[in-house]
């Protein structure tokens, strides 16, 4: 095993094994640290945690103890992944869980670049953007949870963490893997802990990949995955030439859900709504102890009868998000309806469903787990960001797991028709 990643949320960790794949690197996603009795055989692992949001001393916790599994694993470089727009509560968990990793592990120096391009997110002179917009100015800022309100991505982590934070901006890492690579011994020089980097293209992350070869951590969304398996490969550790994974061949009833408030995720579930089975979760029904699962469930299963797939979604408007937070508390309405969309796709599963896509990152965390999920097979891509995945057990279930913010507009119709393809 050569790369130990961590993933700080289930659909980020999809995200990042999707890119070591493609880069050629195999790769398995485990649910939570594995425990001994589960057998894996790899380039490259993912621990998929639900860290985002916890408290931080609960995150620093659990990322530690999936970096104990890991460097007992054997692996030589650790990642620690991040959601491409630095998703952070007032708290961290960015800051402390890097911390603690650098202390683990030893180490005086790392970097921090959520950047992923073909996804819109670039960083310029420590300034994160979505598309065309700042962090700030994106529909970050109206997030359930993570609410982003500042794109200076130094200011943002130093207030996470006990480590100086500095800059390795656009300009040297455009001199190449030797200029990078003194900037981070001046750096280093200087006291900084941890570098925000600067990056706009996929060039750039080509550049950091070399650069960073080692680093014994990195800390990072999905970008920087693309250009650090090439180091394994020029050191001879990896074939030469990528091997395309195959798709999930599980046919049988789906079912989308999606606990998704995210812009690109309200589009796609307009999308789907104006032609096919859609069934709303109502947060305050579910509120007053209504049998809002049993529901949707039941809805989810008619529309199997006749052949269809349903989608079951909480995502609404961030007006809407907001009166509900304001009556049932922020944490507790989001939690709620995790409950709520994992109660569902338990009774799905129990009633004979194998293809699950499911939208949002907390929810697809509280899904993975209702379905008792150990690890995932990674399969090819959907759209960027997000592949099909197949689950170790012994009657597989095929699972897309989508983060908030990916996919095209007919994600959910297309990452279908795919399978059935
Ligand atoms: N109608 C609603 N009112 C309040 N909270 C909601 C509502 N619908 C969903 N939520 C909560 O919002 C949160 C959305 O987070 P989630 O991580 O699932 O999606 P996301 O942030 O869009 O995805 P990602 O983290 O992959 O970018 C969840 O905790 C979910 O339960
Ligand atoms: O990096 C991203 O944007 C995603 O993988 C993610 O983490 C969203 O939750």
């Amino acid at each position: 095993m050569l790369l130990g990643c961590i993933a700080d949320d289930f659909t980020g960790a999809t995200d990042l094994a999707n890119n070591l794949v493609r880069a050629g690197m195999r790769t398995v996603q485990t649910i939570g640290v594995p425990d001994a009795s589960l057998a894996i055989d790899a380039d490259a692992v993912v621990v998929a945690l639900k860290s985002r949001t916890i408290a931080p001393a609960d995150a620093v916790a659990q990322s530690l103890a999936a970096l104990a599994w890991l460097r007992a694993a054997g692996c030589r470089q650790f990642y620690f992944k991040y959601c491409s727009t630095f998703d952070s509560t007032e708290l961290g968990n960015i800051g402390p869980v890097t911390d603690a990793l650098m202390d683990a592990l030893g180490c005086d120096f790392t970097i921090a670049c959520p950047a992923f391009p073909a996804a819109g997110r670039t960083i310029f002179r420590g300034h994160l953007f979505v598309g065309d917009l700042l962090l700030s100015d994106s529909g970050m800022r109206d997030h359930p949870l993570t609410p982003m309100t500042d794109a200076n991505l130094v200011r943002v982590l130093q207030r996470q963490s006990a480590k100086k934070v500095g800059l390795l901006r656009y300009d040297t890492l455009a001199q190449g893997v030797e200029a990078s690579q003194a900037a981070i011994a001046t750096l280093r020089a200087d006291g900084v802990g941890v570098a925000i980097v600067d990056a706009t293209s996929d060039a750039d992350l080509m550049t950091m990949g070399e650069a960073f070869a080692d680093l014994p951590l990195v800390t990072a969304g999905s970008g920087v995955a693309i250009g650090l398996p090439q180091n394994f490969r020029r050191a001879g550790l990896l074939p030469a030439e990528p091997v395309a994974p195959a798709l999930p061949k599980i046919a049988g009833p789906a079912v989308v859900l999606s606990g998704s408030c995210s812009q690109a995720t309200l589009a796609q579930v307009a999308a789907w709504r104006a032609s096919r089975p859609a069934c709303q979760v109502d947060a305050m029904r579910v509120a007053r102890g209504e049998p809002v699962a049993a529901e949707a469930a039941a809805f989810a299963r008619e529309a199997q009868a006749r052949g269809e797939t349903a989608l079951v979604y909480a995502s609404a408007s961030p007006d809407e998000v907001r009166a509900v937070q304001q009556q049932l508390g922020r944490d507790e309405a989001g939690a709620m309806i995790e409950r709520t969309l994992a109660e569902v796709a338990r009774a799905m599963r129990a009633a004979g469903t194998r293809r699950f896509v499911v939208a949002g990152g907390e929810t697809s965390g509280a899904v993975v787990q209702a379905l008792d999920v150990r690890a995932l097979r990674i399969g090819p891509q959907i759209d960027p960001g997000v592949p099909w995945t197949e689950t170790v057990e012994r009657e597989p279930v095929a699972l897309a797991l989508k983060s908030g913010n990916f996919g095209a507009v007919d994600f959910f119709a297309k990452s279908l028709a795919l399978l059935d393809a």
